[in-house]
């Protein structure tokens, strides 16, 4: 049976390690969430980005605007959060509703706040090699490969996936700790012949049921980075946990895998916007 990979305690170990450091600080760092519309996903996100920054001693700003809101009115509250000095993070909470240019609002947001690491500038500057930010869902799964030994290197990854906040740079970071990454998505034929040969496989799809049992070597560790809502209108992953799991050497759970993990890099993110200024 594989050992279950906690990422929920992992996350909870880092608010606590951040909480003790804010209170070293001069100033409490702060961050602004923009949430347009009101899906309710994302409305639970936001609630929970909430918590975790009073428990870090960080101040949190919510913004609320309406589902139609326009992008002038959008880029008029970034600009000023941009230079608002209480705000050293800014997150606009995706997806955007489809009137509004999810390019151009990321963009438009300062590079030196944009703790999601998604403004090309913090991109470019990751697939460098020199981030100022990291990608906190791709950084979570590394800090939980981290904390559990797995040593990345001359491993075969696997990532299921290619979007830009999630796929692309999971690709990245697995290549700069020296594994040798493929990376499959909608138009990769035979998904099995490519994941059956990983030792490190990471799912970022959004398809329950998508990785079988029968599509996993045996001792791979198993990373599933999707929230879908199954038939029960409970959080699952890709991986078909309950089979995978007497495959595998190691998998996360869903949830209380990589879902805090991406929360704590977040708060990582502000702490790191908050000592540089
Ligand atoms: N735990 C966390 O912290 C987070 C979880 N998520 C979750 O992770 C999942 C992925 O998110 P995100 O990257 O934004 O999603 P996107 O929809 O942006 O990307 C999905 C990717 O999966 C690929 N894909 C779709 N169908 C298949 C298939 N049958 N076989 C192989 N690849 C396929 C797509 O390929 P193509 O490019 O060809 O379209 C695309 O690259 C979602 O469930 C999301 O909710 C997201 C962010 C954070
Ligand atoms: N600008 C922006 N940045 C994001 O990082 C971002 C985003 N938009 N839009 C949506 C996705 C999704 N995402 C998750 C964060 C935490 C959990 C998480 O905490 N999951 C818990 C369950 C949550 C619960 O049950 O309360 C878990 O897996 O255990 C999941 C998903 C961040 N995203
Ligand atoms: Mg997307």
């Amino acid at each position: 049976m594989a050992i279950i990979l906690d990422g929920k305690a992992l996350a909870e170990q880092t608010r606590q390690r951040i909480a003790q450091e804010v209170t070293t600080l001069s100033r409490q760092p702060g961050l602004a969430v923009i949430l347009v519309g009101d899906d309710p996903a994302s409305r639970l996100y936001v609630s929970n980005k909430e918590k975790d920054c009073a428990q870090c001693g960080f101040k949190s700003f919510e913004h609320r605007m309406a589902a139609d809101t326009t992008e002038a009115e959008l880029l008029a509250l970034i600009a000023e959060l941009n230079t608002n000095d209480d705000v050293d993070g800014i997150l606009v909470q995706l997806p955007l509703p489809k009137h509004l240019n999810e390019e151009m609002v990321i963009q438009s947001i300062a590079p030196e706040k944009d703790v999601d690491a998604f403004h090309p500038y913090n991109v470019g500057r990751m697939s460098q090699g020199k981030p100022v930010f990291l990608p906190c869902t791709p950084a979570g799964v590394m800090a939980i490969l981290k904390a559990y030994d797995i040593d990345v290197a001359g491993k075969d990854c696997v990532v299921i996936g290619r979007s830009n906040i999630v796929g692309k740079p999971m690709g990245m970071l697995l290549t700069q700790a020296n594994g040798t990454v493929t990376i499959c998505h909608s138009r990769t034929p035979n998904l099995a012949e490519y994941t059956k040969r990983a030792d490190i496989l990471v799912a970022a799809v959004g398809r329950e049921g998508l990785v079988r049992a029968d599509m996993v070597k045996e001792g791979a560790v198993v990373i599933d980075v999707a929230m879908n809502r199954n038939a029960a209108g409970k959080f699952c992953g890709d991986v078909d946990f309950e089979a995978v799991k007497a495959v595998a050497s190691h998998i996360t759970p869903v949830p209380g895998g990589v879902g805090p993990m991406t929360r704590a890099l977040l708060l990582e993110n502000i702490l790191t916007a908050a000592k540089r200024k």
